[in-house]
């Protein structure tokens, strides 16, 4: 298993409970600071509730998970949601306010946690949408009016908007075409890229769509059935010689 001194996230020994159901099963592991890490697995491994786990919007039934030095145990409500602003998000369908603007969308974060001018906002939303590709004559366009590359674009620029040091990426291709794909991943190294040389940024992907992350991350692990099985710098995970990670590198 990797082990880092200085991790961005430490999952100790962490087991979830549901029911009769143990969905994580004595989880352990870190994750590189300013990496790109992806984790994968077959549909119902327990993805979504170990990305719950490192948000802090599910507690484990034992074990703890630190984030930045911080076990997010010991913080309360009040603390845990100002811990938050850590962290930036991609969904899969991107998740904009439909109702909002490409330009309102990014600025609402930043209306909503920061106390910048709203000159300041605008000049900002601008910056971070010119960042991802976004021309100025699409800022007033509805979500509807864009294209699904082009939401995912602007669903990156808002998650980017407080300069997160956590960047969480939740099945960001999938469902895309091989184009759109590709330029989602040029957007997530770019973006991990950029923020490396001034500041900390660690990308950490959520993902059953292997072709399209192993060129991109810098570390690959597996879960299955709520244990990590495999977890190596991508080079040498796709030499993998466990049975279940090449059944599901051939897929
Ligand atoms: N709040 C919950 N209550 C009860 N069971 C849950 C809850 N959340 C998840 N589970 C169960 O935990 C298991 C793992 O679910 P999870 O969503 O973490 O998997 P996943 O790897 O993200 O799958 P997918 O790729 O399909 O999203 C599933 O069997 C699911 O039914």
């Amino acid at each position: 298993m990797l082990t880092f001194d200085d991790p961005a996230i430490s999952v100790k020994n962490v087991t979830k409970i549901f029911g009769e159901q143990k969905v994580l099963d004595g989880l352990s592991f870190d994750i590189e600071k300013n990496s790109i890490t992806t984790i994968l697995g077959f549909s119902g491994a327990g993805k979504s509730t170990l990305i719950k786990h490192i948000l802090g919007i599910m507690s484990p039934t034992s074990g703890s998970v630190e984030v930045l030095g911080t076990d997010l145990k010991s913080l309360d409500q009040m603390e845990l949601r100002e811990f938050r602003r850590n962290y930036g998000m991609l969904f899969q369908y991107a998740a904009l306010f439909d109702s909002f603007t490409a330009r309102e969308n990014v600025a609402f974060p930043l209306r909503e946690f920061t106390p910048l001018k709203e000159a300041e906002i605008m000049s900002t939303v601008k910056d971070l949408l010119l960042s991802v590709g976004i021309k100025e004559e699409s800022f007033d366009r509805l979500p509807s009016e864009l294209s699904g590359g082009m939401r995912k674009r602007v669903g990156l620029a808002r998650a980017l908007a407080l300069s997160p040091k956590i960047m969480l990426y939740d099945e960001p291709t999938t469902g895309l075409d091989p184009i759109t794909t590709k330029m989602v991943n040029n957007l997530i190294v770019e973006t991990s890229k950029d923020k490396r040389n001034d500041r900390e940024m660690t990308s950490v992907i959520i993902s059953h769509d292997i072709k399209a992350t192993l060129e991109i991350s810098d570390y690959v692990a597996f879960l299955d059935r709520g244990k990590i099985i495999e977890y190596l710098p991508v080079e040498e995970f796709k030499k993998s010689d466990k049975e279940v990670v090449q059944e599901f590198l051939r897929l």
